[in-house]
């Protein structure tokens, strides 16, 4: 059988990687399975254990970095993230295509291990219209946002280093762009 596809999907944070995945992940014909991360950030109201995110505390999450049980881990803004890595392998070698959305760091690391991993980096139509989507969600206090935003200036100088750039302005467009690039690389 043949190896699934490794697919990043990164930009800043607030720029809408989850709701267009809503969109393209009901898509059978990609095959898609979604990587469900680690983190020791708090659950945000709705937020659902194994489904969003695994929330774990730092000794944990720095007891799995030691056992090597992470693809890729990075901090972003005062909190661990990272992709367990035996289950996105089991799913690869099932024959799924699995997608990771993940920061700029742990794609670099992606990159790094799995050269012919698929990298799609989704820009904003505009920076300002970036701090209304991550202002709008309310879940952050004002000091978080604000790092998240500088954070986000930072990472958009990142863009060149993926394949493939989709600009997030219709969620609907945006998904079908992403279907289209995992197609092409199916
Ligand atoms: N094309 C769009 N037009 C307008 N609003 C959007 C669009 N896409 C997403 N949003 C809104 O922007 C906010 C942030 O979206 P979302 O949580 O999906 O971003 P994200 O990139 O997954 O963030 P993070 O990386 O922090 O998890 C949400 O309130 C969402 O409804
Ligand atoms: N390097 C990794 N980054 C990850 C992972 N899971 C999520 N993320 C990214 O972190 C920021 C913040 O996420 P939030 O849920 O607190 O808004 C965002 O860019 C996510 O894409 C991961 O496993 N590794």
């Amino acid at each position: 059988m043949k190896k699934g596809l490794l697919i990043v999907l990164s930009g800043p944070s607030g720029v809408g990687k989850g709701t267009v995945r809503q969109y393209f992940m009901q898509n059978e014909e990609l095959n898609l399975v979604y990587s469900t991360s680690m983190t020791t950030r708090q659950p945000r109201a709705g937020e659902v254990e194994g489904i969003d995110y695994f929330f774990t505390d730092k000794a944990h999450f720095e007891q799995a970095i030691e056992n090597g049980e992470l693809l890729e881990w990075a901090e972003f803004v005062g909190n661990y993230y990272g992709t367990p890595l035996k289950e996105v392998e089991r799913l690869r070698e099932a024959g799924k295509n699995v997608i990771l959305e993940i920061e700029v760091q742990g794609c670099t690391q992606v990159k790094e291990k799995c050269p012919d991993a698929v990298t799609i980096f989704m820009i904003p139509p505009s920076m300002e219209e970036l701090e209304n989507r991550i202002r709008g969600r309310r879940s952050e206090p004002e000091e978080i946002i604000q790092q998240r935003l500088a954070k986000a200036q930072r990472e958009m100088k990142m863009v060149k280093d993926y394949k493939y750039v989709v600009c997030n302005d219709d969620p609907q467009l945006a998904a079908d762009v992403i279907a289209l690039i995992i197609k092409r690389n199916m």
